[in-house]
């Protein structure tokens, strides 16, 4: 890949002596919007974590826009945009004081464009954010995001506790409507959300990468070998736990392709995580 806006290389994270991310590597494009998947303790966050510079690696490292991680310039973190999956916000604030308070320390802050944000996921700006619910939180969190109109997003499950409708003003508001590039990394549970959105998904599992590439070449390629054939090592991506089951990419093994159907998100995740 070139023009790379977010890369990684041997990242290594250690908490309690567990490597919670081990040895990760890649490169992610201009434009592209990637989702990030894997269950519960995968290393999603710490991901996300490490990238936005909140965590410091044990080895390796990573950047973005060009700057390292840990030492991000001013003029990157104005292009950046985060959510966490716990967001830190001032309790004692109405909303609408929140996002002025934010919006001052960003120059390219967007106040129309905020509020606008705002009104489009129903956001109540008067209420004290302690007052909030969960979701309406998270709302204040997303619209602190996007409201400097960044060049990269960072998600960590934005939407997860969204209601449905919220979710899909949510996920309007960031990947339609806008003649823009803009680089996402989004981790989420909600595959059905993905899948309309995303055009590259990376699979994490116990902290490591298993792999990242674009949704039209999953869709197009990767299969489960069939029974009692023998894939070539290099067309392997993933062997289940019990070594019966391999899922394949065909472009290394084009013998295979036409023997299986194409796998819907579900089941690629099903069969990542046999
Ligand atoms: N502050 C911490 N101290 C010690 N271990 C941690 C800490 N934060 C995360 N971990 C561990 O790191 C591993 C990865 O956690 P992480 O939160 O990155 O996973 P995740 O994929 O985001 O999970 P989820 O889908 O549940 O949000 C887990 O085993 C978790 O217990």
């Amino acid at each position: 890949m070139t023009d790379s806006v977010i890369r990684a290389s041997g990242l290594t994270l250690r908490r309690k002596h567990i490597d919670v991310l081990h040895d990760i590597s890649f490169e992610i494009p201009a434009g592209a919007v990637v989702g990030l998947v894997g269950r519960n303790g995968a290393g999603k966050s710490s991901l996300l974590q490490c990238l936005t510079g909140l965590a410091a690696p044990d080895a390796g490292h990573c950047e973005l826009l060009g700057c390292p991680s840990l030492d991000l310039s001013d003029a990157v973190r104005e292009r950046l945009g985060y959510v966490a999956q716990t967001p830190d916000l001032f309790g004692w604030m109405s909303a609408e004081e929140h996002l002025r308070a934010i919006g001052r320390a960003y120059p390219r802050w967007d106040e129309a464009r905020c509020l606008a944000l705002a009104a489009r996921l129903d956001l109540p700006l008067a209420h004290k954010v302690r007052d909030l619910s969960g979701g309406d939180q998270q709302k204040l969190s997303v619209v602190l995001a996007l409201a400097h109109d960044p060049d990269v997003l960072l998600f960590d499950e934005p939407v997860a506790s969204l209601d449905p409708l919220s979710r899909r003003e949510f996920m309007r508001a960031i990947f339609s409507g806008e003649d823009r590039e803009r680089t996402v990394i989004i981790s989420s549970h909600i595959l059905s959300d993905l899948e309309r959105v995303v055009t590259h998904l990376a699979f994490i599992r116990s902290g490591r990468l298993q792999v990242l590439d674009s949704w039209d070449a999953m869709l197009e390629h990767y299969r489960v070998a069939p029974a009692g054939s023998e894939p070539p090592g290099a067309a392997i991506v993933w062997r289940n736990k019990a070594g019966e089951r391999a899922l394949i990419d065909t472009r290394l093994a084009p013998e295979l392709a036409s023997a299986s159907r194409a796998l819907t998100l579900d089941e690629l995740f099903m069969e990542l995580n046999a």
